[in-house]
């Protein structure tokens, strides 16, 4: 055992991964996931996200740079790492004809010590369909089977790819509830997603990936607060915007006017509001339409997306 192994189970240094015709999905990138922690994914399409996580599961050997999982590598050393991870793939793939429970059973003895599928298949709320076949189920029914057999061998470490694609949003919000029961029960969860929502619900720490590499990683709120704030609102009856303090120092980085709405953006929140506000109090005037807004994570992975395309900026790192 590492000596380390309690405090990262997931270490990825410089990792590189090329496919057969030369394509570089994966351009040298660093991340690192501590024991009990949900670390998300995420990602335009075609970013690299699942050619990573497959070199995490060991399916693939990696071009170049190094991979740890549970203090192994995950390919060279398959037989020490795959009975403690569990892996939810994109696609299952499992034979259609087979009943739910019999996928279960037959899945059950390629693990050892597995739970019992009753166990697992009532855990993602498919005990009700054990006799249907898998042909049978909709979309997000197979994806909650793909989880249930993730976690059959009672994993330590479990790898989900866009577990909720296709889910509806009370079996999002349903496997967002086991996912959270799972790290409170101390199991380490690497998730990708496209929803931004369940990163910011479920992520303790997330890296946003694009075109192969690493934009911006650190928590959900280091990450949104990487963003401008926002503040509308409408200016009052016969003012103009020369009539506002100077807005430079207000801290606001840039404003736009539409009609009477005035929006602004800002990376001192509270010194902008604070200002606009004394400033409409001493002129007696209200401010309708006030809006203040921290950004969301929407807005910030739409910004680093941006600015990544336009290669201005480096990799933004805030975790501590
Ligand atoms: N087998 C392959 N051979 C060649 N290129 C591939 C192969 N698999 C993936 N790619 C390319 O590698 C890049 C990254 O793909 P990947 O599936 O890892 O992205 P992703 O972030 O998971 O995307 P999505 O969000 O759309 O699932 C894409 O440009 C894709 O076309």
């Amino acid at each position: 055992m590492e000596a380390n192994e309690h405090e990262h189970v997931i270490e990825v240094t410089g990792l590189r991964r090329v496919y057969g015709g030369g394509f570089e999905a994966v351009r040298g990138i660093d991340f690192s996931v501590r024991r009990g922690e949900v670390f998300a994914l995420l990602g335009t399409n075609g970013a690299g996200k699942t050619s990573t996580v497959e070199l995490l599961e060991g399916l693939a050997a990696p071009a170049g740079g190094r991979v740890r999982v549970l203090g192994h590598d995950p390919y060279t050393e398959r037989a020490a790492v795959r009975p403690r991870t569990g892996v939810m793939l994109q696609e299952g793939g499992f034979p259609s004809e087979l009943t739910v429970a019999e996928t279960a059973r037959m899945w059950a003895g390629c693990v050892s010590g597995a739970r019992p599928e009753r166990e697992v298949l009532a855990l993602v709320g498919l005990e009700a369909k054990a006799g249907v076949r898998v042909k049978q189920l909709s979309g997000g029914q197979r994806r909650r089977l793909d989880l249930a057999l993730a976690l059959l061998g009672d994993p330590e470490v479990l790898f989900l790819d866009e577990p909720t694609t296709g889910l509806d949003a009370e079996g999002r919000r349903d496997t967002w509830e086991l996912v959270g029961a799972l790290r409170d029960a101390g199991t380490t969860v690497l998730l990708t997603t496209h929803y931004l929502e369940e990163a910011e619900h479920l992520a303790d720490r997330l890296a946003i990936m694009h075109e192969g590499s690493i934009a911006a990683t650190g928590t959900p709120a280091e990450v949104t607060a990487s963003e401008p704030s926002r503040i509308t609102f409408e200016l009052p009856e016969g003012y103009f915007l020369g009539d506002l303090p100077p807005l430079a120092e207000l801290g606001v980085s840039d404003h736009t006017v539409d009609g009477r709405t005035v929006r602004l953006r800002t990376r001192e929140l509270q010194r902008a509001a604070t200002g606009l506000l004394m400033w409409a109090h001493g002129a007696g005037v209200e401010l309708r339409r006030l809006d203040v807004r921290s950004a969301s994570l929407e807005e910030a992975f739409l910004g680093i997306a941006k600015d990544a395309s336009a290669g201005t900026t480096a990799p933004k790192e805030y975790a501590a």
